[in-house]
């Protein structure tokens, strides 16, 4: 009798501040190339450099309405539901313990959030926990040049030039921002007035 082979689990971390089609492409993308058996999005408790973001519970809403649909993809609490700032050594921690041992677990980042990952907190320890996936993003140079030594795989997906910042403005300015988030996180943004007014 064969064992299964282990689940290939990529972990999509994120601020989703709103969710938008960014995020969901470049999680499939890495699913497809790197034949994941899931994508778990996991939403930022409070991110540990960024200023005050939408609460929580807003943007885990919004990032479960617009994964919904795909069967591979699922969303996590383990950062929402800890105290204090979110840091990746942490997420992966958690995430260990829910996947198990034998789980391969693939981080996925933007180019632009790869560059930073030496200032992560424990950063030595993050290769020890998971594999990385950096994928191009509009704007950023998709390079590993000031990572010696450490083993980050590259994936150039099809460029989406969206950030949430500028989703916020639109609805801050009375632009739409329809086609750029999932329709649903639309109607959600509308019947809960995020972003409204200026941070
Ligand atoms: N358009 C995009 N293409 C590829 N990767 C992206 C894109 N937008 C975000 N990412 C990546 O997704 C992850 C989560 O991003 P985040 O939630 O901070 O969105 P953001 O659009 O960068 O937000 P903000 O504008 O508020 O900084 C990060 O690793 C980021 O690099
Ligand atoms: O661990 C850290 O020190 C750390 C610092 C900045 C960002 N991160 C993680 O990187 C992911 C993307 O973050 P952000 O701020 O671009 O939404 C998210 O999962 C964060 O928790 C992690």
């Amino acid at each position: 009798m064969t064992s299964a082979a282990p689940r290939r689990i990529g972990i999509m971390g994120g601020t989703f501040d709103p969710v938008h089609h960014g995020h969901l492409v470049a999680a499939s993308e890495v699913a497809q190339s790197f034949d994941l058996d899931e994508v778990v999005f996991v939403p930022t408790g409070q991110p540990a450099y960024k200023s005050a973001a939408t609460e929580a519970e807003h943007r885990y809403l919004m990032t479960v309405i617009a994964t919904a649909s795909n069967p591979r993809f699922t969303v996590s609490r383990v950062d929402i539901d800890r105290d204090g700032p979110t840091y990746t050594i942490d997420t992966l921690r958690d995430l260990r313990r829910v996947y198990g041992p034998d789980a391969e677990l693939f981080f996925i980042t933007g180019a632009d959030a790869v560059a930073q990952i030496l200032d992560w907190k424990n950063a030595d320890e993050l290769w020890e926990l998971a594999n990385f996936v950096a994928v191009s993003r509009p704007g950023h140079v998709l390079s590993v040049s000031d990572l010696p030594k450490r083993d980050v795989n590259l994936l150039e997906v099809p460029a989406l030039a969206i950030s949430s910042t500028d989703c916020r403005e639109r609805v801050r300015r009375g632009y739409p921002v329809w086609y750029l988030v999932p329709d649903g996180v639309v109607q959600y943004i509308s019947k809960h007035h995020l972003y409204r007014s200026a941070e």
